[in-house]
């Protein structure tokens, strides 16, 4: 059993192990990175598996570096899973390998194996654009300690009377004061103050901004929000008829780093430390949507940079930053008159929503899981069901780097392939056992039909037994579960499939349609505009959804709870929550379902195709990451941006 293909196990040398995981970690970095290693010793070292993508924090990762030589540089670029080192000499460089390579760093309750590899130089895309986006200002140090102490005192959250509105909501507390921000409608009730205005703590601090032109009248508004660590506020644009131009936001008892996002798909992290003041006008408040990622750690500048930070890919100076409580009070003032800005694609003033009254409204976003179900059998399971056939005549070409991936995997391995669809990643590596679920039994009898062996289970639970897969992919599947929650049982339970060692491909698709300056096929595609399909456009997995009563706005608004939008195919993402066309073709009904109809879908042919609605939950830059480094027992290998999907391979511990 000494064939190259088996795995080498226990009997194999330490040495010769190293050697050859060493190996493996720079083909993997060649192969998804294009980082290129060379044999002979130079200054500069890739180190593989001690990236911020990772958990590897910098002033861990340095103390063991500068143990080994003289350290002139170490570059972490933002979510990748190695990094770059630079001694001030080769010899150091080498000394450097020789104790390092192979060493474990415990990080984050997890423990990774450091590989070291020498490069001729070290190269670092900077991706992200550092500009902060207009109109947007971060003060530092607007308020003393003695003033972050007395407002977080204010905030009585045990309260619970009707002055002021009190909310748990899922990923935050919130309080109101001046007017309720109701979720609900993402709007204020203009003629119903609270009996409780903006609390005069508030006052000196106000005035501060009065007295330095940030704002020209005092907000009549407040909402305070409290983010635990791990929580956060998904991406939105505070709405635009509720309040006018300035919105103050002031960070208590925490930092975070907040995501800035133009429709485009350009990001801005900006870093909010605590007692800052942060000031958004113009375009950055009506145009950009800001929001904060639930994690649990942020990257974060390493060393004090004067100013506002946008946090960039500056490698030279990146770490994790672990989150606390951040208690954040957000000043507004309600708008009396239509808003008049110059965005009026985001203009829910100049471009109103169109929901009929008497007709059933478009879903939220969900707040929980019996909701997260509800939804996900309508707006998934139903319509793949609903659409089967169709979709899986659109559903051939496999993906490369997922092709890659199977037929890289050895003669007689065991593949589970969770969320199948129509079986077009089954059959690719005819060495390898392959076994295939989806939720859709349409789809998995056509993956009967083509002789593979398939079944129906949900991807939640998976009804085969653990620690059994060399592999297992995931392939535009996670992306249809509409809770974090959710999103992570689906990853972990990929991961409790896998034996010790085995791998685990995740494809999910990308808010980021454009990347490195190149538009997914997605966007480009103009043959099937209709249905253009996410991630998928080719690989999709099945999970199926359904006609949808009504259109829900296309603004994204404030705060929690808000409607999903009809995501317009073909076109960038401006919300992470969505739901996605699916213009039915081929006579399967020939009834127009979409009950309300959906003005901008509209078929031009004489006989309308009925459309259907698949919930999608885009993730953004480096969630996929964070949403993985949760899940015990595994490691990200790699992460990569592919056609406008993210992807992590992922790699179970040997224990
Ligand atoms: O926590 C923050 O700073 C922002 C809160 C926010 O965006 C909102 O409540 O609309
Ligand atoms: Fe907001
Ligand atoms: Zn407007």
């Amino acid at each position: 059993m000494d064939s190259e293909n088996v795995k080498p196990v226990r009997k194999t040398k330490e040495e010769k192990k190293l050697l050859r995981k060493q190996i493996k970690a720079s083909h993997t970095l060649l192969k998804h990175e294009g980082i290129n290693t060379v044999s002979q010793p130079t200054k500069h070292l890739v180190v593989a598996n001690g990236g911020l993508g990772n958990g590897v924090c910098r002033r861990q990762l340095q103390e063991v570096l500068e143990g080994a030589g003289n350290l002139v540089s170490l570059l972490m670029p933002p979510n990748k899973p190695y990094a770059f080192v630079t001694y001030a000499s080769s010899d150091d460089a080498q000394r450097a390998h020789t104790l390092i390579n192979g060493q474990q760093l415990e990080c984050q309750a997890q423990v990774v194996t450091l590989y070291l590899s020498f490069v001729e130089r070290v190269s670092c895309e900077q991706s992200e654009c550092a500009e902060l986006p207009p109109g947007l200002v971060v003060l530092e140090d607007y308020v003393s300690q003695e003033e972050e102490a007395c407002l977080l005192q204010a905030v009585d959250w045990a309260a619970d009377d009707n002055a002021t509105a009190n909310k748990a909501l899922k990923h935050r507390r919130v309080k109101h004061y001046g007017y309720e921000f109701r979720y609900d409608n993402n709007n204020v009730d203009k003629d119903k103050p609270l009996p409780t205005g903006i609390p005069p703590v508030c006052d000196p601090v106000l005035q501060r901004c009065l007295k330095d032109g940030h704002i020209s009248v005092l907000p009549d508004q407040l909402t305070v929000n409290q983010y635990e660590s791990g929580q956060g506020i998904p991406p939105h644009i505070d709405t635009h008829s509720a309040f006018e131009d300035t919105i103050l936001s002031l960070s208590l008892g925490a930092k975070t780093v907040m995501d800035f996002r133009h429709p485009d798909g350009r990001s801005v992290a900006v870093l909010l430390p605590e007692r800052s003041l942060l000031v958004m006008k113009e375009e950055s408040r009506f145009l950009w949507t800001h929001g904060i990622t639930p994690r649990k750690f942020d990257m974060v500048p390493a060393h004090y940079t004067e100013g506002p930070v946008a946090v960039t890919s500056d490698p030279s100076n990146l770490t994790l930053s672990r989150r606390s409580t951040r208690t954040s009070l957000t000043f507004r003032t309600v708008r009396r008159t239509p808003c008049d800005c110059s965005y009026p694609s985001v203009c829910d003033s100049q471009c109103p929503p169109v929901i009929p009254d008497s007709a059933p409204s478009a879903p939220s976003v969900p707040q929980g899981n019996k909701d997260a179900f509800r939804l996900e059998a309508q707006f998934v399971h139903q319509v793949y069901e609903e659409i089967a056939s169709h979709f899986s005549s659109t559903r051939h070409s496999p993906w490369p780097r997922v092709r890659d991936f199977l037929l890289a995997l050895p003669a007689g391995a065991l593949l589970a392939d969770i969320g199948c669809g129509n079986g077009k990643y089954l059959g690719i590596n005819p060495e390898v056992m392959s076994v295939g679920c989806d939720r859709s039994a349409s789809l998995v009898q056509i993956c009967i039909e083509r002789g593979f062996q398939a079944f129906v289970s949900d991807a939640l639970d998976v009804p085969l037994r653990g620690a059994t897969f060399d592999a297992c992919i995931s392939i535009a599947v996670i992306h249809h579960f509409s809770t974090q929650e959710r999103r992570l049982a689906a990853v972990t339970e990929l991961v409790r499939l896998l034996k010790p060692g085995g791998r685990a491909l995740i494809y999910v698709w990308a808010m980021e349609q454009e990347y490195n300056k190149q538009k997914s096929k997605y966007l480009k595609d103009s043959r099937d505009k209709e249905n253009a399909n996410p991630v998928v456009d080719e690989a999709e997995h099945s999970m199926k959804q359904s006609p949808l009563p009504k259109p829900a706005p296309e603004v994204s608004s404030t705060e929690v709870t808000p409607k999903l939008s009809v995501h317009t195919n073909r076109t960038a993402f401006n919300t992470q929550d969505l739901l996605v066309p699916w213009h039915l073709k081929g006579g399967e009904k020939n009834a127009c379902q979409q009950g309300g109809g959906s003005s901008t879908d509209a078929p031009k042919t004489p006989a309308p195709a009925p459309v259907f609605h698949r919930y999608y939950h885009v993730f953004q830059r480096g969630e996929l990451e964070s949403l993985c480094s949760l899940v015990k027992d595994v490691q990200i290998q790699t992460s990569y941006h592919d056609q406008g999907n993210w992807c992590v391979i992922l790699e179970k511990g040997t224990k």
